[in-house]
């Protein structure tokens, strides 16, 4: 579908919209890191960061220097492997911070603060006038190195409207880069989201990029909705590991961004890649796969219900918005279940190289639905079924 024909694509009236124009800052070695079961050794950061940049993000993050000294030594070894992707480390307003970010060859550091009146309680106990200070002093220094800066509000959707206007109006005013907005919580919607991007858009005149984390289930949508209200960059790890639940994950945003902006998601990430990149990380952090993972869930592409089936091997649109090809996948058919039509069965007698009238068939696949009311059938007991009814009717 081309996309001036596509009903998910932005209006071209919405002349803020970056949702055919987004770029990615790509987290899972600093917020992925953050993951409860995380943790990368020098050699598996390299080879996540090699096949990051491969999968063609924007902008790989990485964990704070000021963590440990193996996270410092690890940023220098990542900034020397020349990779494509601009390299950035993730820092406190501080310039103790600010000091040994410049130091390891990063393009550019990602500088944040709590903005909250539970972060400035609780967290550093610093006033807003104080934050300001800290912030111009560090992105004044960190620009005088020649390297790109970001400022961020930590917990932005539960912080001062004023307080956080006045801040970005600020930073802005000094040359920032981009700002940042970041749900630290979870907390907010699609409809916040874009209320906020879109004030802050006629506040400030750098990038604005967005961090979300998906305690209520949100991030991908509010990504989204950030890009519809004019946010350039958007925050993903892979899996979506991250603190607690963690945040967009890198495969979702891209099922979500191909519908809407399929030509310019196609031309920029290698997509095919996707299933590996997610696999490495998997291995690396000892989980599996998601089931229900856009994509590359073991089911995002199998069809089950008869009704289901028969459009399906009509034509794949019926029941898919993404195209499995895009992505190096293939479409099942899952015919062995009481859910099953005689089309999808038909289909499996003709994979079988079988030869039955629309009556016969119907008739087998009577037979296994009879069978599959008491019990759960598999692929060998369904072509066994078929086979048999053949051979009888010889
Ligand atoms: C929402 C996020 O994900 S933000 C990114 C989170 N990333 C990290 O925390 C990186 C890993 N962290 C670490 O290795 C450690 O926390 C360090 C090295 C950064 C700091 O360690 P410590 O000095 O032992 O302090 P600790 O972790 O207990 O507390 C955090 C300190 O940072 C201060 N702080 C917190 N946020 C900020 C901020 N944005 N800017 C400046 N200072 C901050 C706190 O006030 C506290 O300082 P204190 O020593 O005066 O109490
Ligand atoms: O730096 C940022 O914008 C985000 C920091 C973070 O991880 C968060 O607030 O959840
Ligand atoms: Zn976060």
């Amino acid at each position: 579908m081309s996309e001036a024909s596509n009903p998910y694509a932005p209006s071209p009236y919405d002349e803020v919209s970056n949702v055919g124009n987004f770029q990615l800052i790509e987290s899972t070695l600093r917020e992925g890191e953050q993951f409860a079961n995380a943790f990368f050794s020098t050699e598996k950061k390299i080879e996540i960061a090699k096949a990051l940049d491969d999968f063609g993000v924007d902008y790989i993050e990485l964990t704070s220097p000021v963590a440990s000294e193996q996270s410092r030594m690890d940023c220098e070894a990542i900034c020397k492997l020349g990779l494509k992707a601009k390299i950035l480390t993730h820092i406190r307003c501080h310039m103790d911070d600010a000091k040994v970010a410049v130091e390891t060859g990063v393009d550019g550091v990602d500088v944040v603060i709590g903005t909250s009146q539970f972060l400035r309680q609780y967290s550093h106990g610093k006033d807003m006038n104080y934050i300001a200070k800290s912030a111009v002093e560090v992105i004044e220094f960190v620009k005088s190195k020649g390297l790109e800066i970001r400022f961020s509000s930590e917990d932005s959707f539960r912080s001062d409207i004023v307080d956080l206007l006045n801040i970005y109006k600020t930073v802005d005013a000094i040359g920032v880069n981009r700002v940042g907005i970041a749900d630290t919580v979870g907390c907010a919607n699609p409809r916040q989201v874009y209320e906020l991007v879109k004030t802050l858009k006629n506040v400030v005149s750098c990038d604005i990029e967005c961090h979300f984390h998906d305690d209520t289930g949100c991030a991908i949508g509010n990504a989204y909705s950030a890009l519809e209200a004019g946010a350039r960059l958007i925050d993903v790890s892979v899996l979506g590991i991250g603190e607690r639940n963690g945040i967009t994950p890198l495969g979702g945003l891209m099922a979500r961004m191909i519908v809407s902006a399929p030509d310019y998601v196609k031309s920029k990430y290698k997509l095919h890649k996707l299933r590996d990149l997610e696999n490495l990380v998997a291995e690396a952090v000892q989980v599996n796969l998601p089931f229900n993972s856009p994509i590359t869930g073991f089911c995002a592409f199998t069809h089950k219900a008869g009704i289901h089936a028969k459009a399906i091997l009509a034509n794949p649109s019926t029941y898919e918005i993404l195209n499995p090809a895009d992505f190096g996948m293939t479409r099942y058919i899952h015919f062995a279940n009481r859910l099953t039509g005689w089309n999808a069965i038909k289909s499996r007698v003709e994979q079988l190289n079988l030869h039955l009238t629309d009556d016969q068939i119907k008739d087998v696949t009577a037979k296994i639905k009879k069978i599959g009311d008491v019990r759960q059938l598999g692929i060998d007991d369904v072509d066994t079924i078929i086979k048999d009814f053949h051979s009888e009717l010889q």
